[in-house]
């Protein structure tokens, strides 16, 4: 029996089902894909409020993100560490909106400098999966047709979390939500430690965000664009943009390449109750639609979440 089932096994998902059990509630999480199989485990995954600016909730969640990713990897939670991160800046810029939720946040002369928490997607998935399971949660691989249906999947469930990303736009008939494509190349580690960001370069987005093995180079941020075959072009323009602003990247050996779909919604991610809800009076909460940043506002989300879920199990 479960109080909670929450529909998405991606970092919204699987964020809100351990919050929910941390405040007493029993979890069924219903997943058509396995955690390793989600656009989320193709994130970078870096802190940074992506194409998140003019919405009023975010620096709450993120900031509340920032802080529990920082405590994870405090106590080695795995796949969590402080990332130091080197901002390219092309033209003059007032501090940035999200600048209060990062502690060492410092300007200087062309860049700005700090330290976000870098999650490593696949080892992180993996462990709060481990968290939930241990927890007494139960995942079920499951492809639902529609959200009326998953009362009758699980016995007992009084409210649904629908944290199922992109699918959301026709799971929940909401056209705001749209693809936001993004190719990324995955290269052996020359010995990098520090992430480099430049929004602005005039050939397109560019990052480098070394992790333990590798380094992920990106990238691109395409709205309205299905399509998740990696364009070969693509790889050879991230390449090259990467390696003029690191040189010690050139000719580093590449191990991978991927394209994938960032769940971006106009007006920004709905994380509210449903106002009509489903069969037989069950409660249904909506979490989807973070685009590129679902990673950093996935805690404050979820702390959120719960409260939509009505608070701790049984007050
Ligand atoms: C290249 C790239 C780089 C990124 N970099 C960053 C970054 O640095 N920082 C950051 O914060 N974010 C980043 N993001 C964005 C981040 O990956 C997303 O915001 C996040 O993964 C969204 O998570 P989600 O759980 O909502 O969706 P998903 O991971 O897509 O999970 C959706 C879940 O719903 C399930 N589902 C869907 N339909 C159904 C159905 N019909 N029945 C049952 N289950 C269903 C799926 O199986 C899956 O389990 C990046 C994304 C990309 C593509």
């Amino acid at each position: 029996m479960s109080d909670v089932t929450v529909l998405g096994a991606g970092i919204i998902g699987l964020t809100c089902a351990v919050r929910l059990q941390e405040h007493g509630h029993t979890v069924t999480v219903v997943t058509a894909d396995e955690p390793g199989h989600t656009v989320s485990s193709l994130a970078a995954a870096v802190w940074y409020p992506t194409r998140t600016d003019g919405d009023p909730r975010v620096l709450s969640w993120a900031g509340r993100t920032f802080d529990e990713l920082t405590a994870q990897a405090a106590r080695g939670v795995p796949g969590v560490v402080p990332r130091p991160t080197r901002m390219i800046l092309r033209r003059p810029h007032e501090t940035p909106w999200w600048a209060p939720a990062v502690p060492d946040f410092a300007e200087g002369p062309g860049e700005w400098r700090f330290t976000v928490p870098s999650v490593e997607m696949p080892v992180y998935l993996r462990s709060l999966l481990d968290r939930f399971g241990t927890a007494g949660g139960r995942l079920v691989r499951h492809r639902v047709e529609r959200l009326a249906d998953v009362p009758r999947l699980v016995a007992g469930a009084r409210v649904v979390v629908n944290a199922t990303g992109l699918a959301a736009r026709d799971l929940a008939g909401d056209p705001a939500v749209h693809p936001a494509r993004g190719q990324i190349v995955g290269v052996a580690n020359p010995g990098l430690v520090t992430s480099v960001r430049d929004e602005e370069h005039p050939a397109g987005m560019t990052y480098i965000h070394p992790r333990s093995r590798d380094v992920v180079l990106g990238g691109t941020f395409q709205p309205g664009e299905w399509d998740t075959a990696v364009d070969p072009a693509t790889t050879a323009a991230i390449l090259a943009r990467c390696a003029e602003l690191v040189p010690e990247l050139a000719g580093a050996p590449v191990l991978w390449q991927a394209a994938g779909l960032r769940p971006a919604r106009h007006g920004g991610a709905r994380v509210e109750a449903d106002p009509v809800g489903l069969p037989g009076g069950v409660r249904l909460v909506h979490a989807y639609g973070h685009g590129g940043a679902g990673v950093t506002l996935s805690w404050g989300c979820a702390d959120d979440v719960v409260t939509l879920a009505g608070g701790a199990a049984g007050a």
